[in-house]
């Protein structure tokens, strides 16, 4: 991996990043549970388990933007980050009330279910990094969660799904709404004043997280338990 910035002046810190996660992304674009959400194949139960981890996982990672909001050095960051880790809190309430309620699932059912082994993985490391990296290591590792989810929000949403249900979920993310709520994470990223070891360590998290939003679809696709 190199760390010489001085040879691309014109590349953004944000697409150097993307250049990290771009081969996983094009394989989450082509991930069956995808697939099967855009034409409405995806079985409820793969669903169920994406709803009730994401649950799991919205409640580590709205901790994780309030990390990365109070160790800003930057006043427009700490609200902007504040604002967003109140707003997944409020995803996570808006998806009980809604998506939860209409899969039939209850907040006894989520306590049941536990922490999978992926979401443990993927949230144990965000909130690491959020916690002991640097500031700039923390915004590269909460970025794909935004960014991977624009992306595939905007390219589901032209096919949407059959299935209303999958087709809410898809506009969700599809929305111009959350279009605005991701640039202005980008224009955060974009002002980073990193040096080329610390952009090394941000390209690592990105590569990382990535993998990780891959393996999040991946582990509901095939319903992952603790093997013991
Ligand atoms: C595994 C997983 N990854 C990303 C998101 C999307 N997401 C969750 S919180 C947030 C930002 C603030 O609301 C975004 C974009 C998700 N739901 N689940």
């Amino acid at each position: 991996m190199s760390t010489d910035t001085a040879a691309e002046p014109d590349t953004s810190f944000s697409q150097r990043l993307w250049r990290e996660g771009e081969p996983t992304y094009r394989q989450i674009l082509t991930h069956p549970f995808l697939l099967g959400l855009a034409d409405g194949t995806l079985p409820r139960e793969a669903f169920r388990y994406f709803v009730v981890q994401d649950s799991h996982y919205l409640r580590a990672y709205s901790r994780c933007l309030a990390l990365v909001a109070g160790r800003s050095p930057v006043e427009d960051a700490v609200r902007t980050f504040a604002l967003h880790a109140a707003n997944a809190v409020d995803v996570e309430r808006e998806l009980h009330a809604s998506l939860l309620g209409e899969l039939g699932i209850t907040e006894a059912d989520v306590e049941d279910a536990g922490v999978a082994p992926t979401t443990l993985a993927y949230t144990s490391y965000l909130t690491s990094v959020c916690a002991t990296g640097s500031w700039a290591e923390g915004v590269a590792a909460v970025l794909p969660c935004y960014w991977v989810y624009r992306e595939v929000g905007r390219t589901l949403v032209e096919r949407s799904s059959p299935d209303p249900l999958y087709a809410r979920w898809i506009a969700t993310y599809g929305s111009p709404e959350f279009d605005a709520v991701v640039d202005q994470v980008l224009t955060v990223t974009d002002a980073l004043d990193v040096s080329a070891t610390e952009q090394a360590r941000c390209r690592e998290h990105f590569a990382v997280t990535t993998r990780y939003e891959w393996m999040f679809w991946d582990a509901a696709w095939r319903q992952y338990a603790w093997p013991v």
